[in-house]
């Protein structure tokens, strides 16, 4: 491979460096060559709307799409879960990392965790699928908690807390993790809890689909980040989002974990929920079965866990967002 730099293409917040800084570190050790980071500014990092009302799929990506598309930068690092379900044939998801830490965690005043929340608190997040599940979780706890859409980027979320205007914020333990400050968490929400997003905590590399020697080389090099059993349970988890008709910003949690005796991978697990964002109301199922060897068994786990889902009333609960 020639020693020309290799072009990242990465969004400018400190979630976005530190993930490319750190997948750039990993390039050039794997293909010895140089690799420089390009900016490029995306809607969803200058529009100040809640992420719901702009639709929330892709607005993080779409900028640094055109700019592989157009040929500026050669590859780009996004957060999986910002990725739309669908994916463009001109586009190869390369490689997909080994998973970071995909539970959400509270970041509470005075070291609060979930269960010491005092009645009424204020609980800032803007996710529709973290308002479902936390209402719900307060909700067995005869608790009930006030949810307060916020955006911006982690500082400015945390912020909110120190400076008194909310008793907590809720975050992905992966984001923390990769911006040095997981010591802010004040508790890990168990997913048995809080199912997190389909994708959460996983990256996502992608690239030109290789229609030139350059292209087909830079795939098959980055081919060497991609761990199989991450591919295969965010695989399921997408199809699943995406069987329910349902985008990033619907009140849909999935997650599949392996199943394993000792050091043998038994069984892939898939856990899907959807729910109305007051939390009276959930529909949470479970699969288990033989880890899918194939993208096609990953996406057909994902569909059957969806339609089980559907004939008990999911899409009702995903209400207007159900599109
Ligand atoms: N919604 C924005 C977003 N996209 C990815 C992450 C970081 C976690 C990850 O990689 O899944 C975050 C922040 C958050 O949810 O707290």
């Amino acid at each position: 491979m020639s020693d020309q730099a290799l072009r990242l293409g990465t969004r400018r917040s400190k979630l976005a460096m530190a993930q490319s800084g750190q997948v750039a570190e990993a390039v050039r050790r794997l293909t010895g060559r140089p690799v420089e980071l390009v900016e490029i500014t995306t809607y969803g990092d200058v529009s100040r709307e809640q992420l719901a009302q702009i639709g929330g799929t892709g607005v993080f990506v779409t900028a640094l799409r055109e700019a592989l598309l157009r040929g500026e930068v050669d590859f780009a690092v996004h957060s999986l879960k910002d990725l739309p379900t669908t994916h463009p044939d001109d586009l190869a998801l390369a490689a997909v990392p080994v998973r970071e830490d995909a539970r959400d965690v509270l970041v509470a005043r005075d070291g609060l965790t979930f269960e010491q929340l005092p009645e009424g608190a204020r609980v800032g997040t803007g996710s529709p699928r973290r308002m479902s599940q936390l209402n719900a979780y307060a909700r067995s706890h005869g608790l009930t908690i006030e949810t307060v859409p916020i955006r911006g980027n982690v500082d400015t979320r945390i912020g909110y807390v120190r400076k008194g205007e909310l008793d907590a914020v809720v975050l992905a333990a992966a984001g923390l993790n990769r911006i040095g400050r997981s010591d802010e968490v004040t508790d890990f929400l168990s997913v048995d809890t809080v199912l997190p997003a389909p994708g959460q905590g996983a990256l996502a590399i992608e690239c030109r689909a290789g229609h030139t020697a350059r292209d087909a080389e830079l795939i098959a090099a980055l081919a060497g980040l991609d761990d199989p059993h991450t591919r295969v349970a965010v695989t399921a988890e997408r199809s699943l989002l995406a069987a329910l008709e349902a985008g990033c910003s619907a009140p849909v949690g999935a997650l599949a974990d392996l199943l394993a005796d000792g050091q043998t991978v038994k069984e892939l697990r898939l856990r899907g929920v959807v729910g109305t964002i007051d939390g009276s109301t959930l529909v949470q199922l479970s699969t288990t079965g033989p880890v899918p060897e194939t993208h096609d068994q990953a996406m057909a786990l994902g569909r059957e866990l969806a339609a089980e889902m559907l004939a008990k009333g999911a899409a009702g609960l995903m209400g207007e967002r159900a599109h």
